[in-house]
């Protein structure tokens, strides 16, 4: 599946708002979806077109799309299929395939794909970069099976933030309520406020635990408090041996070790904190779950890779997904994008899509340094159905906003309790028919406008594979997003800034030297200082 080679031009494409389609797309939403009499509604739609559900129905590995109760026609998607030629996203797909540096704000190449790719094996390599990955993963695999099969650690504690925590922290909670994990406890510590880590460490032996420290940089604040605070917490309960204790996973060994931290799983630059769940940062999963279930979650994943590099660009699921959140957020002007999984298991998703999404595609200058003139990353929320139907569902219904809504569905249950299931399923339809449907009310409060639209995402059930290529998929559709954009999808400066006045106030919250601050910000360290 591997381009040999990065195809010339992916540096110059252009962007969305650039490429030829884009006036014409923008006509047809005002002309047909600007809300007139005849504007587009999906009632009359269906009515009209009798294959519609099939027409905008796509399969990929272990899911099955539901796009076509959303606002969108033939032409519609006609156009943005043609812009998703003319902005060239084959060949910046290809290019991140081939390990070119698209990450150009970083100089480096985007590695994650490589790291679910189950064929890399040691004599397959070419690449020094590649080899150490399959070394790499083979470590992880086999610290796995050793923790497993090492009656004395009965609780792992993951300490890591953001994509050092939330992939992880989903994946072992889905597979957990699926069945699928066995072994030690896992927990998971993220917050720098210490109730996390505090309500946890009482129901921890530290002859028992083994702490994994997750953070690619090993230099995020909340991490390394939580660490030493956990490291501190070992010695002072009688913890003997801190090296047999705490494993670190990092693409930065070095200051692993100065930590104190001496066994190092590591992996290379190339893989973005947001997309390193399949890296050694996945270590809580391979315990959680063994080495068959982690391989299984990766070979989701890769076959998933393979239908995005493989599936001409008009039955290509991530791009299919890609161009509808490209026509709402620039065309039809949605500002969020509201996510129901149906599944209990993966109640953390919207969480983990939020860090995805908004992190990876929420910027305002594209590749070149060049302001945007088209919106970027809309919004994304949600929460676990069925009990988001009884907080925000009022508003997707009734509100004065159109929010198109992903409903993520497993056909098969893990428990035996059938009766919850079906009808778990069947709300999960009866909301995405009632968003369309309406209704007419005999009085205004009770008048739904319906027009209202939402995907279904089917899996057949919530086992490792599956879960590997939903991310997968995800993975693509915001990358495929950005690249329409013209956006670099893989760094994140504007995380920086906030982290650096932190570092001053945290000073001023010390020393009660608020000189430097702002008027508010001054008087509010004096009000807590007081405290
Ligand atoms: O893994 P780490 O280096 O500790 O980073 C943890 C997280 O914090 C950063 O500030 C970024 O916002 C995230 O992209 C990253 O996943």
């Amino acid at each position: 599946m591997k381009a040999p080679m990065a195809p010339a031009g992916w540096q110059t494409r252009p962007r969305a708002d650039e490429a030829p389609s884009w006036p014409a797309l923008a006509t047809h939403a005002v002309r047909a979806f600007g809300g007139g009499a005849d504007s587009f509604d999906l009632r009359r739609a269906f009515a009209d077109q009798g294959d519609r559900a099939a027409k905008f129905s796509f399969e990929a590995p272990q899911l099955w799309a539901d796009l076509s109760k959303n606002l969108i026609d033939d032409t519609a998607q006609r156009l943005l299929t043609q812009l998703a030629e003319e902005c060239g996203l084959a060949a910046h797909r290809d290019a991140l395939f081939a390990g070119a540096p698209i990450n150009v704000s970083e100089d480096r190449a985007v590695s994650h794909v490589e790291w679910r790719n189950p064929a890399l094996a040691l004599e397959q390599s070419a690449q020094p970069a590649i080899q150490s990955i399959a070394q790499w993963r083979a470590t992880m695999l086999m610290l796995a099976d050793a923790v497993r099969a090492d009656a004395a650690v009965t609780d792992v504690v993951n300490i890591g933030i953001g994509g050092s925590d939330l992939g992880p922290r989903m994946v072992v909670q889905a597979l957990h309520a699926a069945g699928a994990t066995s072994g030690p406890r896992v927990h998971f510590v993220a917050n720098m406020d210490g109730h996390e880590l505090a309500a946890l460490l009482p129901r921890l032996q530290p002859a028992h635990t083994l702490f994994l420290v997750a953070s690619k940089s090993f230099g995020t604040a909340e991490t390394m408090r939580n660490a030493l605070s956990a490291r501190d917490w070992f010695l002072a309960n009688g913890g003997q041996d801190v090296a047999r204790h705490f494993v670190a996973l990092s693409a930065n060994a070095a200051a692993a070790r100065d930590f104190g931290i001496e066994h190092c799983l590591t992996f290379d630059e190339g893989v973005g904190g947001r997309y390193s769940l399949w890296s050694p940062v996945g270590l809580s999963i391979a315990i959680a779950a063994g080495r068959q279930g982690f391989e299984e979650l990766l070979a989701g994943a890769h076959a998933m890779d393979q239908h995005f590099v493989q599936t001409p660009l008009a039955r290509n699921l991530p791009v299919q997904l890609a161009l509808l959140d490209l026509w709402y957020r620039n065309h039809l002007h949605f500002a969020s994008r509201c996510v129901v999984p149906y599944v209990h298991g993966l109640r953390a998703l919207p969480a983990y899509l939020q860090q995805l999404e908004m992190e990876s595609n929420g910027k305002r200058v594209d590749l070149q340094g060049r302001a945007l003139r088209v919106a970027s990353a809309a919004s994304t929320w949600g929460q676990v159905g069925s009990n988001g139907q009884h907080a925000f569902f009022q508003a997707l219904h009734q509100g004065s906003d159109v929010v198109p809504v992903e409903f993520v569905l497993t056909a098969q249950a893990a428990h035996d309790l059938p009766e919850h299931h079906r009808k778990l399923l069947a709300n999960a339809l009866a909301q995405a028919r009632a968003l369309m449907m309406g209704q007419e009310g005999d009085a205004p409060e009770r008048h739904f406008p319906g027009n209202r639209p939402s995907t279904v995402l089917l899996l057949p059930d919530q086992s490792p594979r599956s879960i590997g290529a939903l991310l997968a998929l995800y993975e693509h559709r915001t990358f495929a997003l950005g690249s329409l954009w013209g956006l670099n999808s893989f760094d994140q400066w504007g995380v920086e800034l906030g982290k650096r006045h932190a570092g001053e106030i945290e000073a001023a919250l010390a020393d009660g030297n608020p000189e430097a601050l702002d008027a508010s910000t001054a008087a509010l360290v004096g009000r807590l200082r007081g405290a």
